[in-house]
């Protein structure tokens, strides 16, 4: 069953001056229900701009997005909002966390805003603490957890609704190697183990080798898509022999990670 779908989807920026700048064009792009997809692509390639399409964020110039059978561009500004809520989960770079409260408060805001009974809330809450090795540290503030263990933070609180399906971007790029290998290890045991719908934008060849395919673009189009067979480590190699064979700028990625 596909969770989301796109057709012909493409993205004309109009900057000033009437100049327009075509950042997509004609993605077919579609995600199984329990599929973990990597988005890999050269600077300036067009990531951001399909994740922000996918995140509902920003519209299309032409093509459709099917998310969980709905189509967002159809639905009027509240409706939208709701199923943003509802159906989509965000993790982004920088965690975006609440500074002024605990762990376990930015983890389960999203469902005290929905007005669940606090019972349920902490039912929701204990497997995804579990699952993502984070029970020990739910009292603390967010100045007293490390990097690795506040995007294990955000990644609970994007998933303890149950979206359909968990959107990241650049969910690594701040942190070290070790952090960044707990939350690939964590957001692989998410996808395994929890059932959840992945897919993330990445620069970053280790992190995307947790992954079960890797979607790549260029200059706005498809240009070709890999599957991981049984070992991560060679479809680690895999995705350095695609991304030279893609060419453009990869200046930031940490090469020597693997
Ligand atoms: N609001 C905008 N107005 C005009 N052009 C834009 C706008 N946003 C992005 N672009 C252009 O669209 C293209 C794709 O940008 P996008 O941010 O999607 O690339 P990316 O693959 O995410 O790049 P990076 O890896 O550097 O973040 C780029 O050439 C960018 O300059």
């Amino acid at each position: 069953m596909s969770v989301l779908k796109t057709e012909n989807l493409s993205k004309t920026y109009n900057s000033k001056g009437n100049v327009t700048f075509k950042a997509l064009e004609d993605i077919d792009f579609e995600v199984e229900k329990g599929e973990f997809v990597g988005i890999m692509g050269p600077s300036g390639s067009g990531k951001t701009t399909l994740l922000n399409l996918l995140a509902t964020i920003d519209k299309p110039t032409s093509g459709r997005i099917q998310i969980n059978g709905t189509e967002p561009a159809r639905l009027g500004d509240m409706e939208l909002a709701l199923f943003r809520r509802r159906q989509l989960g965000f993790v982004f770079q920088d965690f975006n966390l609440l500074d002024t409260l605990s762990i376990k408060e930015n983890i389960v805001l999203p469902l005290v805003l929905e007005g669940l009974a606090p019972r349920k809330i902490e039912e929701a809450l204990k497997p995804y603490a579990e699952l993502l090795g984070i029970t020990g540290i739910l009292g603390k503030r967010t100045y007293e957890v490390s990097g690795g263990q506040k995007q294990r933070a955000a990644i609970a609180r994007a998933m303890i609704h149950q979206p359909a399906i968990l959107l990241a971007d650049e969910l690594t790029g701040n942190l070290d190697s070790k952090a960044a290998k707990d939350v690939m290890e964590s957001l692989k045991d998410l996808n395994e183990t929890g059932g959840a719908t992945i897919a993330m934008v990445t620069h970053d060849p280790f992190a995307a080798s947790y992954c079960k395919r890797i979607v790549f673009i260029k200059d706005g189009k498809f240009y070709s898509e890999i599957r991981r067979g049984a070992s991560r480590q060679m479809f680690f190699q895999q995705i350095m022999d695609a991304l030279s064979l893609l060419g453009g700028n990869f200046d930031d990625i940490p090469f020597a990670r693997d």
